[in-house]
C-alpha cells in the first residue's frame, strides 16, 4: 500500500533520512517512534509531498502509494493529497463554521451538490466520532469546540474527501488524557477503512494503537517490526535501550 524504497532525503546539505526502505500495509496502523529530530515527521511528510513546500530539499529513492511512484512524472499532487490526508499536532481548524470546515475539501474540489455535501459532512463527522457532539451546532464557529473536538474536526475534514490513507503527526500530543484516549479509540476504529501512519513521542500510545512500529534514530530506520515484538522483545539493542528509557 505505502512503500519506501532506498529513500534518502536532504535539507540542503543536511542528510535527514538515510536509505530507508519499508512497506506499510493497508488497513493497519503504523507508528513511528524515535528521539526528537530523528526524521519521523520528515519521513511521514514525504507521503503526501508536504516537503515539496520546503526550498532546498532533495529526495532520492522511491515513495510508492498503491504501487505508483508519487514523485513520478505526471503525478497530480492535489489528487495525491486527496488520497493521502494529513492531521497535524495542533488542531488547525479554519475560521469557519463546523459544517464549513468539513465541507471545505469538497467545495474546493468543485462539488456543488448540497445534499451530497450534507451527507458527506455527516458521515465524516460520524467517522471522526464527533457527530453526536456537534450535530445541533453545525453553524457555530469551529473555534467554539474544545481542543480535542477541534482535532476530531480536523480528522473529519481529512475524511470528507474520501482518502485511503491518513498521516497523523503527533495528533494527540496537544490534548488532555481524555481527548487523547478518544483519538486513540478513533484511530483504532478508522483502521477498518483507512491505512494510518502516526508519528508519536508517546511510546505507550504507539504500543496501544499500532500494529507495526518503526524506530528511527539519526535519520535511519533502526528497526521495523510488529508492535508487540518491538515492545516485548525487539531485535536491536538500540530499540531496547530506547524503549526502556536509556536515552531519548
Ligand atoms: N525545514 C527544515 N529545514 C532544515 N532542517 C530541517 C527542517 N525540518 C526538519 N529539519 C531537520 O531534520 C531533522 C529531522 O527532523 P524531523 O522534524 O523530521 O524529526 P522528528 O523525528 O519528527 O522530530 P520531533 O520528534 O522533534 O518532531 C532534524 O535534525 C531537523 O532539525
Amino acid at each position: 500500500m505505502i512503500e519506501a524504497k532506498n529513500v534518502d532525503f536532504y535539507y540542503g546539505d543536511f542528510h535527514a533520512l538515510k536509505n530507508i526502505s519499508m512497506t506499510m500495509e493497508s488497513n493497519t496502523v503504523t507508528a513511528f517512534i524515535g528521539p526528537s529530530g530523528c526524521g519521523k515527521s520528515t519521513f511521514l511528510r514525504l507521503f503526501n509531498r508536504m516537503n515539496d513546500l520546503i526550498p532546498g530539499t532533495r529526495l532520492t529513492g522511491e515513495c510508492l502509494v498503491d504501487g505508483n511512484d508519487i514523485y513520478g512524472k505526471g503525478v497530480n499532487v492535489d489528487e495525491l493529497r486527496k488520497n493521502v490526508g494529513m492531521v497535524f499536532q495542533k488542531p488547525n481548524p479554519f475560521p469557519k463554521s463546523i459544517f464549513e470546515n468539513v465541507a471545505y475539501g469538497l467545495r474546493v474540489n468543485g462539488v456543488r451538490d448540497k445534499a451530497f455535501i450534507r451527507q458527506r459532512v455527516e458521515e465524516s463527522l460520524a467517522g471522526a466520532a464527533l457527530w453526536d457532539e456537534v450535530k445541533d451546532k453545525l453553524k457555530k464557529s469551529a473555534y467554539e469546540l474544545s481542543g480535542g473536538q477541534q482535532q476530531r474536526l480536523c480528522i473529519a475534514r481529512a475524511l470528507a474527501v474520501s482518502p485511503s490513507i491518513l498521516l497523523m503527526d503527533e495528533p494527540a500530543s496537544a490534548l488532555d488524557p481524555i481527548s487523547t484516549s478518544k483519538i486513540e479509540e478513533l484511530i483504532h476504529s478508522l483502521k477498518k477503512e483507512y491505512t494510518i501512519v502516526i508519528v508519536t513521542h508517546n511510546m505507550q500510545q504507539a504500543a496501544r494503537v499500532s500494529d507495526k512500529t518503526g524506530f528511527f534514530m539519526l535519520g535511519e530506520l533502526v528497526e521495523y517490526n510488529d508492535t508487540k515484538k518491538m515492545f516485548l522483545n525487539p531485535d536491536k539493542v538500540q530499540t531496547q535501550n530506547y524503549i526502556t528509557g536509556r536515552f531519548g
